[in-house]
C-alpha cells in the first residue's frame, strides 16, 4: 500500500516592523505610530533601534546612546511585540538605515521587513544614503504627523502611506519642556519620565546632560539610586 503524502504547509514568514529613531525621549508617537502599523500591516514583532550617532542631527548634542537605549526598553517593555535593538549604537559610526536593514535581515533572515517613518523623516527620505538600494530592502511604512506632508515621491510600490491618530508631540518639544520645568507626564511613557528625572537629563536647554557622570554603563541596576550610579 502506498503511504498518503503528508505536505507541510509552507512556513509563514515574519512580517517585522524596523521603527528607527533617535528616541531622545522616545515619546507616545512613536508607540502609536509603531502600534498602528503593527496592526494595519499585521506584523508579528515590532523592533526598536535607536540610532548610534544619526548624522542628520549632527547639528545639536544629542543624549548618550545609552540613555537613549534603556528609555527606549523601558517604554517598550509592556508589549510582548515589541521589543529593542542595538545594531546601530553597536556597530559604531555615522548611523544609515541601509545598515539597519542589512543588519537585521542577517539575524532575521526569516522575515520581511518593514520599515516605519513619521511624515518629517519620510520627506526627507531622498537624502539618506543609498536611498535607490532601500526599497529592495523593506517595504517602507510612512505614518501622518502634524504639521508634515506625507508623501511617497510616486514609489506606490515601495512605499505605503498610512494615517495615523494625530500625536502633537516630538521628542524636541519633550526636552524643552523638562528645561523649562514643565511636566513630561502622559507625553512620555511613566517610566521614562522617571528616568529622566533620575539621570537629570534635559534640564541644560544646550542639550547637555545635568549630571555628566551618570551616564549608565549596560548591564545596569535599575534601583541604583542616581547618587549610586554616580560611583
Ligand atoms: N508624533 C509623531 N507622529 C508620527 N511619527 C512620529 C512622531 N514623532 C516622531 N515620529 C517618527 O518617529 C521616528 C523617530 O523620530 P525621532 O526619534 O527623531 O523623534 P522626533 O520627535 O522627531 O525627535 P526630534 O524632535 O528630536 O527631532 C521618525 O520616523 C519620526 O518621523
Ligand atoms: O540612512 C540615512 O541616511 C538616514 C538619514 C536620516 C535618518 N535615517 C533614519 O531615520 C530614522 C529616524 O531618524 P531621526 O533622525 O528622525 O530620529 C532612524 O532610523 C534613522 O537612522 C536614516
Amino acid at each position: 500500500m502506498t503511504k498518503p503524502l503528508h505536505r507541510t504547509p509552507p512556513a509563514r514568514r515574519t512580517r517585522l516592523g524596523i521603527m528607527g529613531g533617535t528616541f531622545d525621549p522616545i515619546h507616545h508617537g512613536h508607540l502609536v505610530a509603531a502600534s498602528e502599523v503593527a496592526a494595519e500591516f499585521d506584523l508579528d514583532e515590532v523592533v526598536f533601534v535607536p540610532t548610534g550617532r544619526p548624522w542628520q542631527k549632527s547639528g545639536r548634542d544629542v543624549s548618550p546612546q545609552e540613555h537613549r537605549y534603556l528609555m527606549t526598553v523601558i517604554a517598550t517593555a509592556s508589549n510582548p511585540r515589541f521589543s529593542v535593538s542595538r545594531v546601530d549604537i553597536d556597530r559604531g559610526g555615522q548611523t544609515y538605515t541601509a545598515d539597519t536593514l542589512d543588519d537585521i535581515q542577517t539575524l532575521r533572515p526569516d522575515a520581511d521587513l518593514f520599515f516605519i517613518t513619521g511624515a518629517d523623516a519620510m520627506e526627507q527620505i531622498m537624502t539618506w544614503k543609498n536611498v535607490d538600494q532601500l526599497w529592495g530592502k523593506a517595504h517602507f511604512v510612512g505614518v501622518s504627523r502634524p504639521g508634515h506632508e506625507l508623501t511617497d515621491f510616486g514609489l506606490s510600490e515601495e512605499v505605503s502611506l498610512m494615517e495615523i491618530p494625530a500625536m502633537a508631540i516630538s521628542s524636541t518639544d519633550c526636552r524643552e519642556r523638562v528645561a523649562e520645568g514643565k511636566p513630561v507626564w502622559y507625553l512620555v511613557p511613566d517610566g521614562v519620565v522617571q528616568y529622566i528625572g533620575k539621570y537629570g537629563l534635559y534640564i541644560d536647554p544646550n542639550g547637555r546632560i545635568a549630571r555628566p557622570n551618570t551616564t549608565p554603563q549596560t548591564p545596569v541596576s535599575l534601583n541604583n539610586r542616581p547618587e549610586e550610579a554616580d560611583e
